[in-house]
């Protein structure tokens, strides 16, 4: 297995040739009996070759050298019918191969893809993207010409070798055994060349995934490379990975064409041996000019087979280098499996605990978590917040059990996630990541994948939930319109809205939202508030955020310092206790202000006012002027809907000399002037 716990690059391990053929043999599983006839096919045409010889023999010595038509006719007859037969063999037999060797090549890219799609999110973060792309295609590829037309074409060469070899010793035993002489230094040539040609292989394939890579991250950053015009740099750096290349490929051509023409000039020197004691026994009159015209072409038959062998082992060699970088990748173990025992459970209500867990990442030299506690009831919101680095986005890892806990256990209805089924689990709990994840293909399709098989009516009501009916009813093709990750058709906001009409669609009973609103305008980010309380309603919600604008709205907040809980409470409790969350929230407040006027109406009241706490909020209860605002609006809205209004209602103080938004700016927002008056420390908020 490779050693994970090493350090951060994977070093890929030497593997004899007979070691990775034994790892990739069981693939053939199902295809061996076709691979058998393939071979047969070619035992069958090597008869018809050999019988078409002996004809050749015949006619040069009776109907050629006696001048006799007669003597033609029954042989040419059978030379045909033979020919005929031995192409209808060769094709099916070409045929089958093909389709075998593609299968198989299937077969092992899904192989791959599968082990690949269990690894774990560091394995991706330590592989290069292209590498891994240029692993799936072009060494699978490689692996192919060992497994399966390697095997039939070593079989058939030896058998064909060993065949013309036998028929050249029933001509002319003296004159073969002469020639055979020879024939050890086919394989002396392909021994002085097999090591080299090994490394060489095994520096293209390194080099082919080197250029994968630098193409697929450049065209990932097309953007950073045009605005800053790093066409030179990016350019320079496909340069030295292609130069890696060419060296090898050019190595490689070199050393195969060298052996090629060794190989050629040892088969003169055979030929000539043959054509010497050839006319010498012809002289002596021991044999006929068909005779030795027929040695001729049995040797000419039996040389591409021997030198075929000598270079299978060349071809064998290079693909090793291909295999190995595969099993780097195969020897790589899922950091979770499914369990061997089952838990038998229905649809779980939603109580999550997270019970003394420590974690540490494979090869990390430090804890990203120590001695973590907290649980969730059903239906609750819980947000768990800190600084950069702190260990939040490696709790959601644990939650969908990406990752094992080094000690401790996550529970899910008080059973631990390692007895569920990973599937299962999964169906249970949702992640929403940072990132939108968006599929090649349909909204519909985007949507549908949060429960495969879902109605149009049940895809369209996620939809509306998510508010994401409307824009998509306005694309060119609604619901049928192709979108992809890097879609100019739909905003980040938008594309956020289809993550939540997916999750919406998946109904799990435990949400796990990973920074919804981050890397959304402010706009944007409001646009998401109502479907994503829409999203969380009765559901057990870990939201993992940096953005404190929904703390308010929490049963609980956690905040995490380098992997522990340093605090936890609720919202206003926390903000008057004035310790690390008030600091983190004192200093988003700060970067808030910054952005003036846009961001000022996603201030917040709280649903309960905290006595005591510097602070003045004002209302927000305004709706829709204009729909962004409208939407931010619902920040506060909804949850007056579930706290009483008096809660919520302390007084607007808003002055002009404290903030950007001036008082006249205020109503147009509908009154939801959620400014502060001062900042936690006692600083006016404004300039
Ligand atoms: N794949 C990894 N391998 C090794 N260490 C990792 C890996 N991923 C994260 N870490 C480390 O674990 C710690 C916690 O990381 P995590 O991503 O959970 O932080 P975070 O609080 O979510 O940060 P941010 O808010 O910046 O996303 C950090 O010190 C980080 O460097």
């Amino acid at each position: 297995m490779a050693d994970e716990g090493e350090g951060f690059e994977y070093e890929t391990p030497k593997i004899p040739a007979r070691t990775a053929f034994r790892r990739f043999w069981p693939l053939t599983k199902g295809l061996r009996k076709w691979l058998l006839v393939v071979w047969l096919c070619t035992v069958l045409a090597a008869l018809a070759e050999t019988e078409a010889i002996l004809l050749f023999g015949d006619l040069t010595d009776h109907a050629l050298q006696q001048g006799s038509l007669a003597a033609f006719w029954s042989p040419a007859v059978k030379w045909l019918g033979i020919a005929v037969a031995g192409a209808l063999v060769a094709y099916a037999g070409n045929s089958l191969a093909a389709w075998a060797t593609e299968r198989f090549v299937m077969r092992l890219r899904e192989h791959v893809f599968d082990h690949v799609q269990q690894l774990p999110p560091h394995f991706f973060q330590r592989h290069r993207q292209g590498d891994l792309l240029s692993r799936l295609t072009g060494d699978v590829e490689a692996i192919e010409t060992m497994v399966v037309s390697g095997l039939v074409g070593a079989a058939s060469a030896a058998f064909s070798a060993l065949f013309y070899a036998v028929a050249a010793f029933w001509l002319r035993w003296d004159l073969a055994a002469a020639t055979f002489v020879l024939a050890p230094l086919f394989w002396l040539a392909a021994r002085r060349f097999s090591g080299s040609l090994k490394d060489v292989s095994r520096e293209g394939r390194v080099a082919d995934g080197a250029i994968t890579s630098v193409v697929e991250e450049s065209l990932g950053n097309i953007v950073l490379t045009q605005a800053y015009d790093r066409r030179d740099a990016e350019r320079r750096r496909l340069r030295e990975e292609a130069n890696a290349w060419f060296r090898a490929s050019v190595r490689s051509t070199r050393l195969n064409e060298a052996y090629e023409q060794l190989v050629q000039v040892i088969e003169t020197v055979c030929v000539l041996a043959v054509i010497g004691i050839g006319a010498w026994e012809i002289s002596t009159g021991r044999m006929t000019l068909g005779q030795l015209l027929a040695f001729a072409a049995f040797l000419g038959y039996l040389y591409p087979p021997v030198r075929g062998l000598a270079q299978l082992g060349l071809t064998v060699t290079a693909a090793t280098a291909g295999a190995e970088r595969l099993i780097e990748i195969l020897d790589v173990r899922p950091s979770v499996t499914d369990p061997r025992h089952r838990a038998e459970t229905g649809r779980p209500d939603g109580t999550v605990e997270v019970r003394d867990v420590s974690f540490r990442y494979p090869g990390a030299e430090t804890t990203a978590l120590e001695d973590l506690s907290f649980s969730v009831s059903p239906g609750e919101l819980v947000i768990v917040t800190g600084p950069s680095g702190a260990g939040k986005s490696t709790v959601s890892k644990l939650l969908l059990r990406f990752y094992d806990p080094d000690r401790g256990e996550v529970l899910l209805d008080g059973v631990p996630l390692r007895d569920f089924p990973l599937a299962r689990l999964r169906e249970y709990v949702t992640l929403l990541p940072q990132e939108t994840l968006v599929l090649h293909d349909t909204v519909r399709a985007n949507i549908a994948c949060g429960r495969p098989g879902a109605s149009d009516q049940a895809i369209e009501e996620a939809a509306k939930a998510a508010d994401a009916h409307d824009f998509v009813l306005r694309l060119p093709d609604g619901y049928d319109t192709r979108v992809d990750p890097h879609s100019a058709r739909l905003s980040g906001g938008q594309l956020q809205r289809l993550a939540i009409a997916r999750a919406i669609l998946r109904d799990a009973p435990v949400l796990v939202l990973d920074e919804p609103t981050t890397g959304l305008d402010a706009l944007a980010a409001r646009r998401v508030v109502k479907p994503l309380r829409r999203l969380m309603a009765g559901r057990t919600t870990i939201m993992i955020t940096h953005d404190l604008n929904l703390a308010p709205d929490a049963d609980r907040v956690l905040v995490v310092d380098r992997g522990r809980i340093v605090e936890t409470g609720r919202h206003d409790e926390l903000l008057a206790r004035g310790g690390a969350y008030a600091r983190l929230h004192r200093s988003q407040n700060n970067a808030v202000l910054d952005t003036g006027e846009l961001r000022m109406p996603l201030w917040e009241e709280r649903r309960t006012p905290a006595p005591g706490y510097p602070y003045e909020y004002g209302q927000g209860q305004g709706q829709g002027q204009g729909q962004g605002y409208g939407n931010g609006y619902a920040y506060g809205h909804e949850a007056y809907a579930q706290t009483p209004p008096a809660a919520h209602t302390s007084a607007v103080h808003a002055p002009a000399a404290h903030t950007p938004l001036a008082p006249a700016h205020v109503p147009s927002y509908g009154g939801a002037g959620h400014v502060p008056s001062a900042l936690p420390d006692g600083r006016p908020a404004g300039p």
